[in-house]
């Protein structure tokens, strides 16, 4: 990269970030450290690099959203079955319940004005890096890839390929870790690795990035000004709600997810850095999202209760702040601007803000393109190509390797075909389901059919009935 370049971030602290930490703060870089490109990257090392920003994607009209939730609830981390079951029930559940729940989100997506603004946000951000990554002397190469929606992994790793980069930092658009969001889309990635020829040899993934500083201060800055918008004696009485979508408990519980501990984490850094500007208003963390008949078993408080007990307590301005997303979507500009607001107003909180996602403020995209700079010297660790090429590595990439690529996420899995909504589908689905009423009609009418279905039966030992 050979570029010298001091990054100034805005100093909304007092005091180092990596004491706000609560545990591990390897991550972390102090605010006021500067911070010297030419020693994160190689020096001279002028190869384009490969960004790939990872998010879940939207429909992007109301006839889409059939097909992305289907494609949502064939996720295996979304909606998991038992092995024995999951081949045979998987698809026709994630149909149905696509299907029942496809009304009500048509419906969201029309009262935002029937397009998702997400991927234009998302596009919009991929060209703002491509800037500041070249700021910091970084040839970038953008590409985005959603979960659900196009454009899906395979297309954004074959234009990968495509275009022979060898580099490629992964970043997903998540400011916290998630196996639900971040993890479901990196293990998609991580088949590719090896399924797919000439995917770039040097990659590497920075799973998570909500405590970097360029982050949190674009965050306080954002909020600070939401706060300014508050009638003048209304700033310091205003409680500050984060909120974050919600997580079924069992991720935590079960898997492990690390989600919950980093939300509760941003809240912490952020409300730091806010109280170091003269903000140390009340403040308390909710989370949105929640659906099905398990409500109760999401990580929580809800965010609608919260706004109930808030407004209990006698509180009449709330400052509401998005902490895990970094674009509009429904779950804001539905679930925050419309029902919540309402709410909050039916519950007789007289001012309610929301603070607005990130998208392209330039602060945060330079805390992004920091983020790829940082993890530029990992890409000089040999990749699982080449050690399955037969180069050497030390005891510890060994040890690495192993613990992170077990046999068992090697299993490539096909990429999942649609089922009931494309003519195709249709066409099979509708001579699945004739046939199988045609067999049955047989089974039970035509004599010779039975007698053949009696013999076959006898003749594996089977009781004839
Ligand atoms: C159990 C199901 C789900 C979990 C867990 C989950 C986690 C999760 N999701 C986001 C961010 C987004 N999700 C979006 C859409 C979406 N997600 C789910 C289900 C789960 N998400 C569904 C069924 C849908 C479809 C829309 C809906 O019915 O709400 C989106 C896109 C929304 C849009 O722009 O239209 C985002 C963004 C995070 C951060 C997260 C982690 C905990
Ligand atoms: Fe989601």
């Amino acid at each position: 990269l050979g570029v010298r370049s001091s990054h100034n971030f805005p100093s909304v602290w007092g005091q180092p970030a990596r004491s706000l930490s609560r545990g591990s703060s390897r991550m972390m870089l102090s605010i006021d450290e500067e911070i010297d490109f030419a020693t994160l990257g190689e020096t001279g090392d002028t190869e384009p690099v490969g960004v790939l920003l990872l998010s879940v994607g939207a429909p992007e009209t109301p006839d889409d959203v059939e097909e992305y939730l289907y494609n949502v609830f064939c996720d295996p981390e979304i909606l998991t079955l038992p092995p024995a079951i999951s081949w045979l029930f998987k698809r026709p559940l994630a149909w149905f319940i696509a299907k029942s729940r496809a009304r009500d989100a048509k419906e969201a997506m029309k009262s935002i004005g029937g397009v998702s603004p997400q991927l234009q946000t998302i596009q919009a951000q991929a060209e703002a890096m491509k800037d500041a990554l070249a700021d910091r002397g970084i040839d970038g190469r953008v590409y985005i890839a959603t979960r659900y929606w196009h454009p899906f992994a395979e297309e954004a790793v074959k234009q990968i390929v495509a275009d022979g980069l060898n580099k490629l930092v992964i970043v997903p658009l998540y400011p916290q870790f998630s196996l639900s969001t971040s993890g479901s889309a990196l293990r998609v990635l991580e088949r590719m690795l090896y399924s797919e020829p000439g995917f770039p040899a040097k990659s590497s993934v920075v799973p998570a990035w909500y405590n970097r500083p360029g982050y949190l201060s674009a965050m306080c800055e954002l909020i600070i000004q939401s706060m300014r918008t508050l009638p003048e004696g209304a700033v310091a009485r205003a409680h500050i709600l984060f909120t974050a979508q919600g997580l079924p408990r069992k991720y935590v519980d079960d898997l492990g997810d690390p989600y919950e501990e980093q939300i509760e984490r941003s809240v912490a850094l952020l409300h730091e850095a806010l109280s170091a500007q003269g903000f140390s208003n009340n403040h308390s963390l909710a989370y949105q999202g929640q659906f099905g008949p398990e409500r109760l078993r999401w990580i929580g408080p809800a965010a609608d209760d919260e706004i109930r007990r808030l407004a209990r307590q006698g509180v009449e301005e709330v400052v509401m702040v998005p902490i895990s997303y970094v674009f509009e979507h429904m779950g804001t500009l539905n679930e925050m601007d419309r029902e919540f607001a309402s709410l909050a107003r039916s519950c007789g909180i007289t001012s309610f803000v929301r603070v607005p996602t990130l998208g392209t403020n330039p602060a945060f995209i330079g805390a992004l393109a920091t983020v790829v700079a940082e993890a530029l010297p990992d890409l000089s660790r040999p990749s699982m190509q080449q050690i399955n090429a037969g180069n050497p590595v030390s005891l510890n990439m060994v040890n690495e390797y192993t613990r992170l690529y077990t046999k068992d996420q090697l299993q490539l899995v096909p990429q999942e075909q649609p089922w009931g909504f494309t003519e195709q589908a249709e066409v099979v689905n509708g001579r699945l389901a004739m046939a199988a009423i045609t067999v049955s009609i047989a089974l039970s009418a035509d004599p010779t059919l039975k007698a053949v279905v009696a013999m076959y039966r006898a003749a594996r030992g089977m009781d004839p009935a």
